[in-house]
């Protein structure tokens, strides 16, 4: 069944064309990143892409020392950047996440622009990762994960959050059928990636769309293969090591036919967890 709303400038439908792209990010250098992720965001849309993920701390990347220099006052600059894009080219922007300078210190914030440039959601990393000393650096965040894009009930996360299926499936809950993950995962531990984002798509029956960044800093190797998994756990779409837009199609109805064929979320017992 396909879903369709008239909308101006488009139609809204369940189907869409998704493109990540596994950016090598510049160690601090925030220029070369806006410039860089301009460049691949054209050639995503050239591809006929409606909505496009970058990376976590896409802009930075882990140059935690230079924060007060480099960091984003309230995450201004990228929040333009992202909104200037999506009118541009009538794509919705999964926009990564970014070191966001606020009041009592800098988060790790994820922003979402929809495809008339507005920002529909603000989600600043609630796990801190140790092994990359983001507790050191960064305060965590205190915001829902869930929005809607494009009409559809959504869910954004970030990196080392894929570790915590509670925090997921509380998504799930809340109605979430496509879940959003922009990370910086190592690619020491891409086994892990890949398992748990496979094992959170089949036990919440939702979509894992996930973009990963690709190169390396001083101290990691980065391990690209962004992934799309369908809600059965099927891969869609799976990158490579380097750098690359990774590309595939979703049918975002499929979700609903998945938790018919398997009705886990009726056979829920709540009150025995
Ligand atoms: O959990 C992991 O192994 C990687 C997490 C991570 O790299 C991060 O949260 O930035």
């Amino acid at each position: 069944m396909i879903f369709l709303i008239k909308d101006n400038r488009r139609e809204l439908t369940l189907k869409h064309k998704i493109a990540m792209i596994q950016l090598d990010i510049h160690y601090g250098d925030t220029q070369t990143n806006y410039t860089r992720a301009s460049t691949f965001i054209d050639k995503a849309v050239k591809s006929g892409a409606d909505i496009i993920l970058l990376p976590e701390l896409w802009t930075s990347g882990y140059d935690l020392t230079r924060l007060d220099e480099i960091a984003d006052d309230q995450a201004k600059e990228s929040i333009a950047f992202l909104q200037e894009q999506a009118k541009k080219y009538n794509v919705s922007l999964v926009g990564g996440s970014v070191a966001e300078k606020c009041d009592d210190g800098v988060r790790n914030t994820l922003l979402v622009v929809d495809s008339k440039g507005k920002l529909v959601h603000k989600y600043s990393k609630l796990h801190l990762f140790q092994l990359m000393d983001e507790h050191v650096y960064l305060e965590e965040g205190n915001d829902k994960t869930e929005f809607e894009l494009d009409g559809t009930d959504s869910a954004g996360f970030i990196c080392y959050d894929i570790r915590f299926p509670e925090w997921m499936r509380k998504s799930a809950l809340n109605d979430a059928k496509v879940m959003y993950v922009v990370a910086e995962w190592p690619k020491l531990r891409i086994d892990h990636w890949r398992i748990l984002l496979q094992a959170r798509a089949i036990e919440n029956q939702c979509y894992v769309i996930a973009c990963n960044r690709s190169g390396s800093d001083p101290k990691n190797e980065f391990g690209g293969m962004s992934l799309i998994i369908d809600p059965w756990g099927e891969v869609v779409a799976e990158g490579g090591l380097e750098e690359e837009i990774v590309i595939g199609e979703v049918d975002f109805s499929l979700v609903e036919e998945v938790r018919k064929r398997i009705p886990v979320f009726g056979d829920r017992r709540e009150e025995r967890y």
